[in-house]
């Protein structure tokens, strides 16, 4: 073998060894050569790095040992660590308090002047610690802008006193705590919050049921670092608050009081603060500024099969993950509550209780009782929608049509389309989404990983304010009649994709919405699972007693769960109608071609014949008025296909180049392109494939009869 081997060469250099990295793959570990680190950056890297160890050296080396016991344990330096300890956590929680609300602000809101006020967070990072010292005192002193006031108020002077050295630290300290947040806030898919939303979460609810838990480990990452930055204060402090000893003098202060006196305790002490500030380094490992990393990994949704290996751990429990966080029970918020309202409640979607009035899981027929829908939607999406309860609505259509665009408008979580909502007789549309009462189940079901199956399916209840015992006994039942029960105390991340699809599916339906919108429920599965959960959901909306909106790309889902199908094209409806009548009269090409037909584009024309947009013209049986522009539809099973030029009655024959083939349960479909006439799909058996020797670049000839072709008009 000739190939230049890696491993163990006796006689490469060592140079050229050093750079070689080896790289984890999937299946093992490979080496591979990177390019040689120039002498000129790698020289004042390691120069960096030896003048950033230098000082620290300089600490390990100075300290004498045998006396840090003592040092440490002085009146001064005892004194100090716990006035130390008091001010630094109490720096912490009003940073916690003021910080965390500022740093939602800064990831949720838009307002004007954002990025002033993002500069303005940013500014004590930046700022001499002496500077924000002297800026406190003008703020905040005797004979500052607020100090007179704090004063004769509330009797409150900062300056030589504890409460003053808080605020100092709490000054320079707080940036740490709303960078880090921020960032993790922004890296958090809007879904989860979004769905909480449809479930009927009111905005505190969902912060605090929803946002805090799964941002935990960076709000974790950013406290700690916060409560170093607030241990270590100096300048501010003591610009601002004094070198008052048990009052302010804390323990960077009693260093610098040290060293003047007592050089080798001032030593002790300031490894005393290294260890604590390098401890909270290591235990961070640069998590703390790390944007969108508290992703989790969606789940596909209704998947009956497990993931496959390799994909990655859906509870992202990986780095900062949000499975790390608090395990906040989403159903132990809120106290007692309405419970289930009934009638004349036009604001809470409480009011669509079951039939029974227990909110029990019905059987079908019976879960809403009975919610129409009546929908005006204005903006990139326009149309009116009306439909009886219990009716699904597949809405199909090309990419960018407005499908997303249209339920977003329904749940109001878009500004780009707004929707007159009407479900029953409660108009809707001018509510916020936490009250309408629209329960939505995102693409990937938007489970929230924290919380188990179990608090997941009770937590729209819980929103609505049912009790605890009885929202989780109500999510049970929900949670068996979709046959995942005994998945109740799983987590999502413990969930195979059709298992969390199915809990998706029982949270949505529990919440009691007057309206479900399903994005796509069976996009990830395989065909043959796709048949069998397509069963279980037909029988489960079946059940459900107001209009289900269903988003598909897929015309078997389309036309077998549906008892309409909204065709949407650029934001308009360019059909609705039973899936028979889309199916045999599809109004677009688009959709005809998405049902697997043969969609022409043409005008009648003065012989009866259509002129078709694409250039060309079809010898129809049954002539429309001339002028009428005309969508000419063709079976594939209707195209023949031949070798030769066939002959004998009018009929419309086009030659053309076989492109490719593919197979359709026992027979193939063939398209044909054509130079001089239409593009067509065939479908014919294998037999006559193999008779007419038919290939990818083989040269044939398409007919179609008159009587085969079936004009709707445009
Ligand atoms: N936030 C946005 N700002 C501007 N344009 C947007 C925004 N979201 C969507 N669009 C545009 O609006 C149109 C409709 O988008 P929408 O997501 O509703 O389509 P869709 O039918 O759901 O498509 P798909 O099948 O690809 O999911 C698209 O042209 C899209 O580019």
């Amino acid at each position: 073998m000739t190939r230049p081997h890696h491993h163990g060469e006796p006689h490469a250099h060592p140079a050229a060894r050093r750079v070689r990295a080896r790289i984890r793959t999937g299946t093992g570990t490979r080496t591979r050569t990177r390019p040689p680190t120039p002498f000129a950056l790698a020289a004042p890297a390691l120069l960096a790095i030896a003048f950033l160890l230098m000082p620290l050296l300089g600490i390990l080396a100075r300290t004498e040992w045998a006396e840090l016991g003592s040092h440490l344990s002085s009146e001064g330096v005892t004194e100090a660590v716990k006035l130390s300890l008091l001010v630094s956590f109490c720096a912490l929680e009003l940073s916690l308090v003021l910080g965390v609300p500022l740093a939602w602000l800064l990831a949720r809101v838009s307002f004007p002047g954002k990025a002033l006020v993002r500069s303005l967070v940013l500014l004590p990072m930046v700022l001499p610690p002496t500077v924000g010292g002297v800026a406190l005192l003008l703020g905040f002193g005797r004979r500052g802008l607020l100090g007179p006031w704090l004063e004769e108020t509330f009797g409150i002077v900062l300056p030589f006193h504890t409460s003053g050295a808080v605020v100092a630290a709490t000054f320079v300290a707080m940036p740490f705590l709303v960078i880090s947040l921020e960032g993790t806030l922004a890296g958090l898919r809007p879904a989860y919050e979004e769905t909480a939303a449809s479930l009927g979460a009111g905005p505190l609810r969902v912060f605090c049921t929803v946002t805090l838990p799964l941002v935990a480990p960076g709000l974790a990452a950013g406290a700690a670092l916060t409560w170093a930055r607030a241990l270590g204060e100096f300048g501010a402090t003591i610009t601002f608050a004094g070198n008052l000893p048990g009052a302010t003098q804390t323990l960077p202060l009693q260093v610098y009081l040290l060293l003047q006196e007592q050089p080798e305790a001032a030593t002790s002490v300031s490894l005393l603060l290294l260890a604590i500030a390098m401890a909270v380094l290591v235990g961070l490992r640069g998590r703390w500024a790390g944007t969108g990393r508290s992703r989790a990994t969606p789940t596909p949704l209704l998947d009956e099969i497990a993931p496959p290996p390799g994909t990655p751990d859906p509870a992202g429990t990986k780095g900062i993950s949000n499975t790390g966080g608090s395990p906040a029970d989403g159903t132990t918020a809120n106290g007692t509550g309405a419970g289930v309202s009934t009638t004349g409640d036009t604001s809470s979607p409480t009011g669509a209780a079951g039939p029974t009035g227990t909110g029990e899981p019905s059987g079908p027929g019976g879960v809403g009782g009975g919610w129409p829908l009546h929908a005006r939607v204005t903006g990139f999406t326009e149309l009116t929608l009306d439909a009886e309860p219990g009716t699904t609505v597949a809405v199909v259509g090309p990419n960018g049509a407005g499908k997303t665009t249209l339920l977003r408008a329904l749940l109001g979580l878009t500004p780009r389309a707004h929707a007159e909502l009407l479900l029953g007789e409660l108009p809707v549309g001018s509510l916020p989404s936490h009250r309408r009462g629209v329960a939505w189940v995102p693409q990937d079901g938007a489970l929230f990983p924290h919380l188990t199956a179990l608090a997941n399916t009770a937590y729209g209840l819980r929103a609505q304010g049912v009790r605890r015992t009885e929202a989780r006994r109500q999510a049970q039942a929900w949670l068996t009649r979709l046959g995942v029960g005994h998945l109740a105390h799983r987590r999502p991340g413990q969930l195979s994709g059709g298992q969390a699809g199915r809990v998706a599916l029982a949270r949505a339906l529990a919440g009691r919405p007057r309206l479900l919108l399903l994005d796509e429920p069976l996009a990830a599965l395989d065909q043959t699972t796709r048949a069998q959960v397509r069963h279980t959901l037909r029988g489960h909306l079946a059940g459900f007693g107001g209009v289900c909106l269903l988003v598909t790309h897929d015309p078997v889902e389309a036309v077998s769960l549906a008892d309409r199908v909204l065709v949407l094209e650029d934001g308009r409806a360019v059909q609705d109608a039973p899936p028979t009548e889309v199916t045999r009269h599809p109004r677009s090409p688009w959709v005809a071609r998405m049902l697997g037909r043969n969609a022409l584009a043409g005008t009648a024309a003065t012989d009866g014949t259509l002129a078709l947009d694409a250039g060309g013209s079809l010898v129809v049986a049954d002539p429309v008025g001339e002028g009428t522009a005309v969508l000419a539809v063709i079976a594939p099973e209707a195209v023949a296909l031949h070798r030769r030029r066939p002959h004998g009655s009018p009929r419309n024959v086009w030659p053309g180049t076989v492109r490719e083939i593919t197979a359709v349960g026992s027979r193939l479909r063939v398209l044909v392109t054509s130079a001089n006439g239409p593009d067509l799909v065939a479908e014919i058996t294998t037999e006559a494939a193999a008779e007419l020797r038919l290939a990818d670049g083989a040269e044939v000839f398409t007919s179609v009869k008159a009587t085969e072709i079936t004009l709707v008009e445009r």
